[in-house]
Formats: structure tokens, sequence, C-alpha cells
């Protein structure tokens, strides 16, 4: 479904709604009328059930091969979720899944109570306001700080828009926010190939907040960085969540124990242990098929 069809979908509904109040004087049951009302912005999240993420019985098979098995997942608003697991436990096949760019064989991926993700392709997905971050950096190094985080503005333009694209004063406003919040505020003319691998890692993550994604997933994104790079991402992190959702995959425990609450285990595609990271690290499973390695 596309965001145009939601939207008149949700003005039916909320025509349907209205003509059952004035009609009745009552409105429907709670929870229905709510959830529709809040469809009337293509987009908008529905967190009014505690979830902004919520994946229940999800599989995909790689010819034959069962990388997700009946995983259930779900991510409270503005939480910053950890999760760990052995190489092959399908982590970044979760977040394919998430993004759009695998589609499961069987179950359910819900963006907020309303937006069901398996019926979205991968750009859409990204403009429903989820971001992710591969391992590696991808910034344009022959580009200015400033100009690779004008270009994340200009994405998601036609040609034309984006050569007579000037940013608007709120959208300044944004830019300098982001550059203090990635600690490039003193390297916003410096050319993006100049930079350090953790700097450049910074920068990426500044050009999806420039979107203002309301949920964020980042694939070990402290692999590679100096320790006075991991601990300054680690405040990144903490400083992000609440304002957006985070899911972090991460093998560096250290880093982990700084920014995590709860930690999930993902094991042969599922979920083997949730917890805090001293229960988790405690749980004899997780010990056997990943710590104690
Ligand atoms: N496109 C694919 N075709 C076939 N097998 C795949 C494909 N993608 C993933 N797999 C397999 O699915 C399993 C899960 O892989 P995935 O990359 O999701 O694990 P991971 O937890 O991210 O591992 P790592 O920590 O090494 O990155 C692996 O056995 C992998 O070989």
């Amino acid at each position: 479904m596309t965001p145009d069809l939601l939207e008149q979908g949700a003005k039916r509904v909320q025509a349907h709604v209205a003509a059952l109040e004035a009609r009745t004087g009552q409105t429907e049951s709670g929870g229905r009328a709510a959830g529709f009302s809040r469809l009337a912005t293509p987009g908008e999240v529905d967190v009014t059930h505690g979830r902004i993420l919520y994946l229940e019985d999800v599989s995909v098979s790689f010819d034959g091969f069962k990388a997700i098995n009946n995983l259930s997942l779900d991510i409270a608003p503005g939480e910053l979720r950890c999760i760990i697991g052995p190489n092959g436990a399908g982590k970044t096949t979760m977040m394919d899944i998430i993004t759009g760019k695998t589609k499961p064989n069987t179950g359910t991926v819900f963006f907020g109570s309303t937006i069901d993700l398996l019926r979205y392709k991968e750009a859409e997905i990204a403009q429903l306001g989820i971001g992710r971050k591969f391992q590696k950096p991808t910034v344009f190094e022959q580009l200015t700080v400033f100009e690779n985080l004008e270009l994340a503005l200009k994405t998601n333009k036609g040609v034309k828009a984006s050569m007579f694209f000037k940013l608007d004063s709120a959208q300044r406003d944004r830019l300098a926010e982001v550059l203090h919040t990635i600690h490039l505020a003193e390297s916003v003319h410096r050319l993006a190939g100049n930079l350090s691998h953790g700097q450049k890692q910074w920068l990426e993550i500044g050009m999806l907040l420039m979107q203002d994604p309301k949920l964020l997933l980042l694939d070990e994104p402290v692999a590679g960085m100096t320790d006075e790079e991991t601990e300054r991402t680690a405040e990144l992190f903490l400083s992000l969540k609440g304002k957006h959702s985070l899911m972090v995959v991460e093998h560096d425990m250290s880093f982990i124990r700084t920014i995590s609450d709860i930690v999930t285990v993902l094991c042969e595609g599922s979920v083997l242990a949730q917890g805090t990271l001293d229960q988790v690290q405690a749980d004899e499973r997780v010990i056997e098929v990943y710590l104690g390695r």
C-alpha cells in the first residue's frame, strides 16, 4: 500500500467515524477509533501501543537454509536496543528484512502499530523514517562535511529540484545541530576524504540524522575505531536515545556495556536470550554459543 492509499484510506475511515458519532452520539471503541485517526498523516508512526518496531514469527530461508527462524522481537520508541550474537546468527538478515532488502517467507513486520513494512519497497521504507548505516562508511570523499550533510537533504528530490536546492533557515539550523551532535562542527569545511575512519562514520550517521529518522539501524558502528572514537560514539548514541529509536548490532562488549539497556542475543535466526548485559552474560546458553568462544 502506498502512502497515498494510506491517506485516502485514513480519510475514508475518519469520515466513517465522524458519521457514526454524528448519528449515534457515540464513538467507536477506544482503540479502533484512536487507531483510525492516527492514519491521517501518511508515514506517521503510531506508537501508542508502546512499540515502534514489531517482528513476529518471521522466517526466511536461503536455498532451504533458515537464516531467520520464527524470529519475534519488538522495540519501544526512543529505545537503544543492542543486538549481539555469533557470526551467521542472522543479525544482518534481520536488518535486511526490516529495511525491505529481503522479504521474509512468513511472519509480520510492523513499524508502529499501523505500518506493515512488508508492503513497502526498500526506498519507501527509508522515506517512512527507517535509516540504516552499513558497517563501511559511504560518504562522498570529494565533498566537504557540509556538502555531504547538505546532500543528505537533497536525496529524494528530482535532478532539477536538486540543482536549485537551497537550504532554508530551519534546515541550516538542523545542519548546525547535527554537526554539533556528530562532533564535526570544527571540521565543517574539511573534505570527507581527509577525515579519520571514526569521523567518516559519524558523518554518515549525521547524513542519516539530516533526514530525521524515527528508527536507526546501525551495523557494527565502532568496528575499526580507536578507543577514543569508540568512547565518543557511545556519547553520540546516548545523546540520540530518546529522540530516535536505535538498533545497534555490535561485537564490542565494552561499547555495549556503555550504551545498553536491553541486549538481545540472536542465534540461528531467533532470539536466544534477552535482558541487561549482565543477565545475558550470565546465561549459560549465551556463554556456550557466543561469549565463551
Ligand atoms: N543472500 C543469501 N544467500 C544465502 N545465504 C545467506 C544470504 N544472506 C545470508 N545468508 C546466510 O544466512 C546466515 C545469516 O547471515 P547473516 O549475515 O544475517 O548473519 P550475521 O549474524 O549478520 O553474521 P555476522 O556477525 O558474521 O555479520 C548465514 O549463514 C549466511 O551465510
